[in-house]
């Protein structure tokens, strides 16, 4: 059996609202914690509940927007000058080079320092599409046999999935029973398949309104009811007041520093 773990949205919005924060998760297991993505607000969301840099083991980056990976910076430094430690990333293997060149050089390279990469700041694994990976270190289940470890551990991997045409996005599957999906436009088809082989809980990204890069919830609403009871919806920012149990279809709203288990 793969351990279960506890799931919390750091933020239930989107790139532009501030309110509900960015949509980034906090997933904790066996008593480490780890963040799915982590926008320019991941960190206010954690301190909004005592935690901190310190309190978190690694990162796994989907995309490369602000509210995504935008508090990478930030991690970087403190760790590099204020934690001396180099904080586990998990990165897509198409991202190579990007995250860096694109997003963090700017602000990280230091030539005085030696700081002249991302692994110079991060314990970087780059991971390919479909590639088991764990989220616990192996050590951590040192008394369990190797057969048993395998699956005593938070395993994931990713799948690429479509959030704006010509940019890397990807989505997670945890303990091949639970789908994330990041930012990204409908793929119906992707989910009917994914239930088909054992995924049991959709955390789904989702707008009230049309936005062509999104999941807009009238879509949603389209699906097989047996996967809409399965559905848990995020990155909406603000529901409209007037959303009903009825109007959700068998959806659920997330909330914002609200602990699940699965
Ligand atoms: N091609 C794009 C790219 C971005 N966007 C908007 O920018 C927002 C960034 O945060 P988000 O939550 O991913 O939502 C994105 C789109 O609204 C968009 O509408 N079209």
């Amino acid at each position: 059996m793969n351990q279960p773990f506890h799931i919390m949205m750091l933020g239930v919005g989107n790139g532009f609202i501030k309110s509900t924060y960015h949509n980034n998760a906090l997933i904790e297991t066996q008593g480490k914690r780890y963040l799915v993505d982590c926008g320019s607000l991941a960190w206010q969301s954690l301190h909004d509940i005592g935690l901190g840099f310190d309190d978190i083991e690694g990162i796994f980056i989907t995309h490369l927007h602000y509210d995504h990976c935008g508090g990478l910076d930030e991690a970087a430094l403190y760790g590099a000058y204020a934690a001396n430690r180099r904080m586990k990333l998990w990165i897509p293997e198409p991202l190579k080079g990007l995250l860096w060149e694109h997003c963090l050089r700017g602000t990280l390279e230091n030539v005085v320092d030696h700081k002249l990469a991302l692994e110079d700041y991060f314990d970087v694994q780059w991971v390919e599409e479909g590639e088991s990976f764990s989220f616990v270190p192996q050590s951590v289940n040192a008394a369990v046999p190797a057969i048993e470890a395998s699956c005593s551990s938070l395993s994931a991997h990713w799948i690429q999935t479509l959030h704006v045409p010509s940019k890397f996005s990807c989505s997670l599957v945890l303990n091949n029973r639970f789908f994330y999906s990041a930012d990204m436009q409908p793929d119906k088809e992707l989910l009917v398949e994914l239930s088909r082989q054992g995924v049991e809980v959709f955390y789904h990204e989702t707008c009230f309104g049309h936005n062509a890069v999104h999941s807009a919830f009238e879509e949603l609403c389209q699906y097989p009811e047996e996967i809409r009871r399965c559905m848990y919806l995020m990155h909406y920012g603000e529901a409209p007041r007037d959303l009903t149990e009825s109007d959700l279809q068998g959806m659920k709203l997330l909330r914002q520093h609200e602990w699940l288990t699965w």
